[in-house]
């Protein structure tokens, strides 16, 4: 029997947008959710170790999610509510330590990052020192962009125009703790689209330039007034079954659940599975799309199943899109978008408030990579300890990625564990001065987990756009972290967007012809 809706891919992204769109979907419409592997939630992975009398949490991926009061994180929070995962969230406040104090590893030492102006007063830490000098060269160097390029990187474009240092001291810290990439290597237009924009359109620099893209966003903004009119009606209906919990988060910096951050694709894939019009296949690979008879859509499983259905979201990353596609014609995006691997070393000391400071942890700039070989580490008791309950234990967690992952691993495909164990104390050691012994280290590679979003990027998103409507005879929509942002909530909120928005589910029997890239790219045009 064809299904209304094949989804390929059982992470995050695959597992919100099965769950908006089998809850859409005309009551007779079946939906078939495919995942290669034997387990659900893609990247989001929460083991329970056990150490030292003790038991405890270790994030294997991202561990926790943005508050605000942004589109993104009430798609996040719609989808808490709609799984009843309402008493299990934990949030770390505004006013708390890890919401306040992030740190760059500078100089040899703990640079906090300044929270407002008042900073100038008290004094700048010796990695902003730059920061005031930059914001003035950017008001006082002319227009210096480079004519007929529509890209650039952030480094070239920092450097251009704060100065080299701004790059080298902040920047490179801050995308090393998202992308665990190289800002000589990362798109400035997909990245920092504002500010780039505001360097094309102002004549003075990209500061001045800001309130003029501001003004634009506004009236680009007019156009989903009712769609956020719609929402908000929806979200007051949600605070009113339950103010307290909704307060509650208004207060949150981030927030995460008492189990982690997979307590949310665990209860997506429980809740999935008992809908009547939903199957979920786990363990078995798509191992080919092609169109089939009557013009469906047809997913051919490495164990030999053929699914058909009329239309296809696929939330498979790129290289796996690509095998599924391999006689396909080319598409940059496809074919050219590297991923960084992490890897993930969770440490746990056998003492509260084994940090010298409080706060959510630090990240290295490129100017002290030769310093430690870590990109960065979490203070994840600090951030949320009500996790720990009762241990009274400290939770860290180091990220190595990048050249020193590759010189670690020596040629090998991965670094042994030990070496990647090691590599983690070093770093808190040098950094954090703890010289304590853990009660447990535990090293995990999370090969190729992040898109990079290189220069150029925009360009072969939209020629991604071309490329996917013209597969499947328009059943095809793609959604997930290599398209508009790799942060969970985006993810989510992409997926429902296309549940919600873009595709017409009444009328599956034709092909849709969206391909769920349209909105992205007019953002970033
Ligand atoms: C496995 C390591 C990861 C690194 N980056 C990401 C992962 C999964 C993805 C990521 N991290 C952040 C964002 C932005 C989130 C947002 O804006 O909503 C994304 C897409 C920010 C972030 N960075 C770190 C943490 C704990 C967070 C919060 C979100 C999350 O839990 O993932 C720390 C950190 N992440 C990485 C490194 C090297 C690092 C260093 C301290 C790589």
């Amino acid at each position: 029997m064809t299904a209304a809706i094949a989804v390929l891919g059982g992470g995050i992204t695959g597992l919100s947008a099965a769950w908006h769109l089998a809850r859409r979907l005309p009551p007779a419409a079946r939906l078939v959710l495919v995942e290669g592997s034997p387990r659900l939630g893609g990247w989001v992975r929460t083991d329970r170790r056990r150490a030292g009398g003790a038991e405890f949490l270790a994030e294997k991926g991202p561990r926790t999610l943005r508050g605000g009061d942004s589109r993104m994180t009430a798609a996040v929070l719609e989808l808490v509510d709609d799984l009843d995962l309402r008493s299990q969230v934990l949030a770390a406040p505004r006013l708390s330590p890890a919401a306040r104090n992030r740190y760059i590893y500078y100089g040899g030492e703990l640079n906090c990052m300044p929270r407002g102006l008042g900073a100038l007063v008290t004094g700048l830490p010796p990695a902003v020192k730059c920061l005031p000098r930059g914001v003035w060269r950017d008001l006082t160097t002319p227009k210096n962009t480079p004519a007929g390029a529509s890209d650039e990187s952030i480094h070239s474009f920092v450097s251009r125009r704060f100065g080299e240092q701004v790059d080298d001291n902040l920047a490179s810290a801050v995308m090393h703790g998202i992308y665990a990439a190289d800002t000589k290597d990362l798109s400035a237009r997909a990245l920092l689209y504002p500010y780039w924009l505001a360097d094309r359109l102002g004549s003075n620099g990209v500061i001045r330039g800001l309130r003029r893209v501001a003004r634009l966003s506004r009236a680009r903004h007019a156009q989903f007034a009712a769609r956020d009119a719609e929402e908000k009606l929806a979200l007051a209906r949600r605070r009113a079954a339950d103010p307290e919990f909704w307060d509650a988060l208004d207060d949150a910096s981030m927030f995460s659940f008492r189990d982690g951050l997979q307590a949310l694709t665990d209860a997506l894939g429980r809740r999935l599975a008992a809908l009547p019009n939903v199957e979920v296949v786990t363990g078995q690979p798509a191992a080919q799309a092609r169109t089939g008879a009557g013009g469906n859509a047809e997913i051919a499983l490495a164990g030999g199943r053929v699914i058909s259905a009329q239309h296809v979201v696929n939330t498979l990353p790129l290289p796996r899109l690509r095998e599924l596609f391999a006689a396909a014609g080319p598409a940059p995006l496809l074919d050219e978008t590297p991923y960084a691997s992490v890897a993930v070393v969770n440490v746990a000391f056998g003492a509260r408030n084994i940090t010298p400071v409080d706060g959510f942890g630090f990240l290295v700039p490129r100017a002290a990579a030769a310093d430690t070989a870590a990109l960065g580490a979490v203070f994840d008791s600090c951030v949320l300890p009500a996790q720990d309950g009762a241990a009274a234990i400290s939770r860290l967690t180091v990220m190595l990625g990048g050249a020193r992952l590759a010189e670690l691993a020596g040629g090998a495909d991965a670094p042994p564990a030990a070496a990647l164990e090691d590599a983690a104390l070093e770093s808190l050691r040098t950094v954090l001065g703890i010289r304590a012994t853990p009660i447990d280290v535990d090293a995990t590679v999370q090969a190729g987990c992040i898109p990079s979003y290189t220069v150029g990027y925009v360009e072969r998103l939209k020629a991604m756009h071309e490329w996917v409507g013209a597969q499947l005879g328009g059943r095809m929509s793609v959604v997930g972290a290599a398209y508009g942002g790799p942060a969970v909530p985006q993810c989510i909120l992409h997926a429902r967007d296309l549940a919600h928005y873009h595709l017409d589910l009444a009328a599956l029997d034709r092909p849709q012809r969206v391909t769920g890239l349209e909105e992205i790219i007019k953002a970033l045009e």
